[in-house]
């Protein structure tokens, strides 16, 4: 996979970004280097996808700068930048054709379409993407219409498409949403293999839930209302006290055997749902 020299892959800069008159983020400094794993956390409507999108050069900011893999946002052709970004969403798997088969899906990355139409692919393109599905478990589903999968199976198989191009940095935007218990912690376990190998480019996942941090994860990012909370080294940027303050509610957090669970006094919750009468 990418390099394995530490760069800086993401450097925000006083990043803001408005719609109107409402603020998607608000000053956000973040830097990602090549060898670092983060999460970012937050509620929803936090700003967490709009930054992953920025990432992901699918827009631009409003103000401040944006830099990804070198390029300035505004100053380089983003269609040259995109390829180098591996990127799973369920915005991306939507524009996925459902007639199309799990093989295909994976191996049209190497020519950044979706749908395969009249390309050639060669042998090599293939052997990678049934190595990349055998290793997410659904080899055996290679030949299966992408429409006819579960959503985990979806979200594996576009989880190797995002790989297949060997990008310099891996974003993914709420991988576990919607998957069983089962499913989720597939997904966890082959997060945590990526992030884990030093071959990995820089990754970045976005999630709700500290359930869902893979083991080998080492910086978090914390966001609220489009402010940064916190960002930095996971074991100080992640606490009890930060994400408190980020989901707005008292919540003690426990960390075991490198993964995480947080959880809120229920008298706590309950007058939180329920307002203080
Ligand atoms: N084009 C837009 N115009 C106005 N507001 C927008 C626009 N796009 C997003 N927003 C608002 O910006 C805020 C941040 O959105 P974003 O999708 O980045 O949040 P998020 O943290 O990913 O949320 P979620 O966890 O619910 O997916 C939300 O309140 C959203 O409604």
């Amino acid at each position: 996979m990418a390099t394995t020299v530490t760069d800086t892959v993401i450097s925000a800069e006083a990043l803001s970004v408005q719609r109107g008159t409402n603020a998607l983020l608000r000053n956000v400094d973040w830097q990602v280097n090549s060898d670092q794993r983060w999460v970012v956390l937050g509620p929803n409507g936090a700003g967490k996808t709009t930054l992953l999108n920025l990432a992901a050069a699918l827009m631009h900011p409003t103000k401040g700068t944006m830099t990804v893999l070198g390029e300035k946002l505004g100053r380089t052709d983003v269609f040259e930048l995109r390829p180098r970004i591996g990127l799973t969403s369920d915005q991306q798997s939507d524009r996925i054709p459902a007639d199309e088969t799990a093989v295909n899906v994976v191996q049209t990355a190497a020519w950044s379409v979706v749908g395969r139409w009249r390309e050639e692919y060669d042998e090599v393109d293939t052997d990678r993407a049934m190595q990349l599905l055998d290793w997410l478990g659904i080899a055996h589903l290679s030949e299966r219409t992408f429409g006819t999968l579960s959503e985990g199976e979806r979200k594996r198989v576009h989880i190797a498409r995002a790989i297949m191009n060997d990008p310099e940095l891996l974003l993914f935007d709420e991988p576990m949403a919607g998957l069983d218990l089962g499913a989720r912690e597939g997904m966890v376990a082959a997060l945590a293999a990526l992030a884990k190998d030093a071959n990995s480019p820089a990754m970045v996942v976005v999630t709700h839930h500290v359930e869902e941090i893979p083991p080998g994860f080492t910086h978090a990012l914390l966001l609220s209302g489009g402010q940064v909370v916190t960002s930095g080294p996971i074991e100080e940027a992640l606490t009890s006290q930060t994400l408190s303050t980020t989901f707005g509610l008292s919540l003690g957090l426990t960390r075991f055997n490198e993964r995480y669970t947080a959880q809120a006094a229920l008298s706590e919750t309950t007058s939180a749902l329920l307002g203080d009468a």
